[in-house]
């Protein structure tokens, strides 16, 4: 990949093609819909609150190209997830590329309608669901990919569980974004097993500048962190955006890859090819992330038999 110069002029023309983005309403989401709409795509904004992703939508209006469409997705929330899919189904026949980009982090202990952890649950297990739900449509798609935005923070973290044990909150979303990784390593290799075209590529923004260090319940050293880091140390989310965005729509970016920001501390950089942990990438953890996250969603990816 030409690494040197990639920026988002060179996504190619996205005429009729159709990309779902979870979490397109603030951030690295909602620069990654604008971007894609520019180039002529049909976003589908993936967003837990509607009136919020119509807000956003409205500030794409300059914005030419196909459209959008704004739809309810609460990751956290396993029904609303199979509600998402289901009116999907109903109105679309194909969707070309998947962009699991949704993220919340370092939030107190909650449990989701389920009873799963917050963060666990709307960082991998919903994206999980959403990924087999759609799968069919997915695999009707045109150069179909499944985009799953994780972080560096995978390499310092322990494997995921769905099990309770002393709660860190950012040791369980270090964990969640391990969980990311490990979900997109496993299924490019049950996709290539299968010799499907469909491609599941890793993307990391580097650090940027987002909603993503002010949750609502955000407070003392990590708000103080928030307020400083972000305007001396972050990235703006235009940038943040592109290792998902050439993921997402270059001709280059391969099944199973991470990319990431290639600048100093991964910041500031074009896209390059980056270096998944031994964690992310052991199929042993991947089979055991699978079993766990299929009994925890109750969806069986139907096409795809297992690698081993
Ligand atoms: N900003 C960074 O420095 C950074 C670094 C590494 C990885 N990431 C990852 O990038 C992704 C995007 O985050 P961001 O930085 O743009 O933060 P952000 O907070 O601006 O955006 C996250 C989006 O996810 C949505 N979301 C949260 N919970 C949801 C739920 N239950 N259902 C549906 N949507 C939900 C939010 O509404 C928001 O639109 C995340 O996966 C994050 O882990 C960000």
């Amino acid at each position: 990949m030409a690494a040197d110069c990639w920026t988002a002029d060179r996504i190619p023309d996205l005429s009729g093609r159709t990309f779902v983005v979870t979490g397109a309403s603030s951030g690295l989401g909602l620069v990654t819909t604008r971007a894609l709409v520019t180039r002529g795509a049909h976003v589908v904004l993936a967003v837990r609150d509607e009136e919020k992703g119509r807000a956003a939508a409205t500030s794409l209006a300059g914005a030419h190209g196909a459209g959008w469409e704004v739809r309810r997705l609460d990751l956290a929330d396993l029904d609303s997830v199979r509600d998402f899919a289901d009116r999907m189904h109903a109105s679309h026949d194909r969707v070309d590329v998947l962009v699991n980009n949704a993220g919340t982090m370092a939030t107190p202990y909650v449990r989701t309608p389920q009873g799963h952890e917050l963060q666990f649950a709307t960082n991998h297990l919903g994206h999980f669901a959403l990924t087999g739900l759609l799968l069919d449509l997915l695999l009707a798609g045109r150069d179909p990919r499944v985009v799953t935005v994780t972080s560096v923070n995978h390499r310092r973290a322990q494997p995921p569980s769905n099990t309770a044990r002393r709660y860190s909150p950012m040791g369980v979303y270090n964990s969640s974004k391990l969980a990311n990784a490990i979900f997109g390593s496993e299924l490019h290799r049950r996709l290539r097993d299968v010799g499907s075209p469909l491609r599941s590529i890793l993307a990391h923004p580097g650090y940027t500048a987002t909603n993503l260090q002010f949750s609502a319940t955000t407070a003392g050293w990590r708000l103080l962190l928030g307020r400083l880091g972000n305007p001396l140390l972050a990235q703006p989310a235009d940038r943040g955006a592109l290792p998902q965005l050439f993921a997402a729509t270059d001709p280059d970016a391969r099944s199973g890859q991470l990319i990431v920001p290639d600048g100093p501390g991964e910041l500031r950089g074009h896209p390059v090819t980056g270096e998944l942990s031994p964690a992310a990438t052991d199929p042993e953890n991947g089979r055991r992330l699978w079993e766990l996250s299929e009994q925890a969603t109750g969806v069986r990816y139907a096409a795809l038999r297992p690698s081993r």
